[in-house]
């Protein structure tokens, strides 16, 4: 099975609209995971929008299930993740001003630099992935840094999805099949959904883990967290 990682970004957006502390991301978190979450995935940006490094911190102790921090490697994020010690790191290249995460890594470009982050990262005992395209050779690079798995970002998959062009999970597949035959292994993420999430998952072979926050939060206005997680829980079966 799949398992489910639910990322509470929005929360905090929600949280950091009016000031304060409601709604509450720790108690949010402890919630995702009574309702069936199998983990809790963060990725604080730079300028702190809606998770905060605090956040990461205070999130630590009540996480007892898979604890994710997703960013870009820059020197704060790096010492934070080392400093909370979660159960994985996913590396996403994205920029400062990007309003979401917009592409995978070039991992033949930045083979040495990706190749020492995660050394760091695993001399702790923190597990690895990072975010790529479907490329294949793209998945071949991620291979040569020493990586434990890869995250499919799956935007282009998903939009074409919705305009009811399946084939778009095509190079998925074959980026998938080919990180199985390299021993890499697959999470996946960004707009998946209740739409398609149980499409892309019958198709991925051995997909491991799925983060998902936009969605499952837009979803749960009106279905209910509890109801929402449950729903996604029988799609990953
Ligand atoms: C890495 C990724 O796929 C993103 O979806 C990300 O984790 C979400 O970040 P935002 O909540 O800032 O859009
Ligand atoms: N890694 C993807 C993630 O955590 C959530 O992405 P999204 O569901 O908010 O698009």
């Amino acid at each position: 099975m799949t398992k489910l990682s639910v990322n509470i970004n929005k929360i905090a957006t929600l949280r950091n609209s009016r000031g304060g502390d409601v709604p509450n991301v720790v108690q949010f978190a402890k919630d995702v995971q009574r309702f069936g979450a199998e983990g809790v995935t963060i990725h604080p940006r730079p300028d702190e929008r809606h998770i905060r490094y605090q956040d990461a911190r205070n999130l630590k102790p009540e996480v007892y299930t898979e604890y994710n921090i997703e960013g870009n490697p820059i020197e704060s994020f790096i010492n934070l993740v080392l400093n909370v010690k979660p159960t994985q790191v996913t590396l996403v290249p994205d920029a400062v001003d990007a309003i979401t995460s917009n592409a995978g890594w070039d991992t033949i470009k930045h083979k040495d630099f990706l190749v020492d982050v995660i050394k760091e990262f695993q001399n702790n005992n923190i597990r690895t992935s990072i975010f790529v395209d479907p490329v294949l050779k793209q998945i071949e690079g991620a291979k040569e840094t020493g990586t434990d798995r890869i995250e499919l970002y799956t935007e282009a998959f998903a939009h074409q999805y919705s305009k009811g062009d399946f084939e778009g999970i095509k190079s998925y597949v074959e980026s998938a099949e080919l990180a199985n035959n390299l021993g890499l292994g697959i999470n996946a993420g960004h707009d998946l959904s209740l739409d398609n999430i149980e499409f892309f998952n019958e198709n991925i072979p051995n997909l491991l883990e799925v983060s998902i926050g936009h969605a499952l939060v837009a979803e749960s206005l009106y279905l209910g967290v509890e109801n929402v997680i449950q729903m996604y829980l029988n799609k990953l079966k």
